[in-house]
């Protein structure tokens, strides 16, 4: 395996869907079928909070989504478990600044795609320096889907880490909804990742297409 060339990082980031059991109002493995059926491009197995499954529960949900992506050719990240993600093979990891230090996760993983919270410049270089293929960027707007997220700094931080050379792919976090995505992209982001916008939506595969539109590479 080798790593993950930075355009075909950039593709894989434009509709990045996050979830775990307790977004969904529906059927989980429905939701995440509907919204492969709309567009995503990446899935990120976010599994947290006080109802969320843990041990050999977590363990066969994350088997069936992973299933659900393969089937459908979409990569499969894991949120902050790496030893979860090494032992499904996941395609990758999403680690922020409280989880394991991104260098030693990047030893731990090989090649595997390696994603990276950042809110600042200082946080964006070092997970560049660390080895990450992407960084996640937010919260952008406020956010309901975290409980400990931080202040929303409006897509002026995106052009900010732009404006000061950081060229690694860059996805946007947090309150993204079909009527703010186009302006995080016109900023500079690659794509934008959501929670509630499909987990939450009546359709995620509605839901899902609208982001689509919304992202297109003009
Ligand atoms: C794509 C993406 N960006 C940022 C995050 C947030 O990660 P983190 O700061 O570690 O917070 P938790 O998601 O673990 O609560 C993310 N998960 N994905
Ligand atoms: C995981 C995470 N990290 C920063 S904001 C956020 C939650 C994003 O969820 P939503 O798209 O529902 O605002
Ligand atoms: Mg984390």
């Amino acid at each position: 395996m080798t790593r993950i060339s930075t355009e075909t990082m950039k593709e894989l980031l434009r509709v990045y869907f996050i979830m775990g059991s307790s977004n969904c109002k529906k059927n989980p493995l429905s939701v995440l079928t509907e919204a492969i059926t709309g567009g995503i491009t990446l899935f990120q197995f976010r599994e947290k909070g006080k109802e969320a499954f843990t041990g050999e529960e977590k363990y066969a949900f994350a088997k069936e989504l992973q299933k659900i992506c393969r089937q459908h050719g979409v990569p499969f990240i894991v949120n902050d478990d790496v030893e979860l993600a090494i032992e499904l093979d996941a395609d990758g990891v999403h680690i922020g600044q409280d989880d394991e230090k991104a260098d030693v996760v990047r030893k731990k993983i090989g090649d595997k795609i390696l994603g990276v919270s950042a809110h600042n410049l200082e946080e964006a270089r070092a997970a560049m320096t660390a080895g990450a293929d992407y960084i996640g960027v937010g919260p952008i707007f406020p956010t309901t889907s975290k409980d400990d997220a931080k202040e929303a700094q409006g897509a002026s931080i995106i052009r900010f880490l732009r404006d000061s050379g950081i060229d690694i792919p860059i996805v946007a976090i947090g309150g993204i909804t079909h009527e703010n995505a186009s302006e995080v992209i016109a900023a500079g982001a690659d794509g934008v990742s959501v929670i509630s916008a499909i987990a939450s939506a009546e359709s995620p595969f509605d839901a899902t297409r609208q982001l689509v539109q919304c992202v297109k590479v003009k």
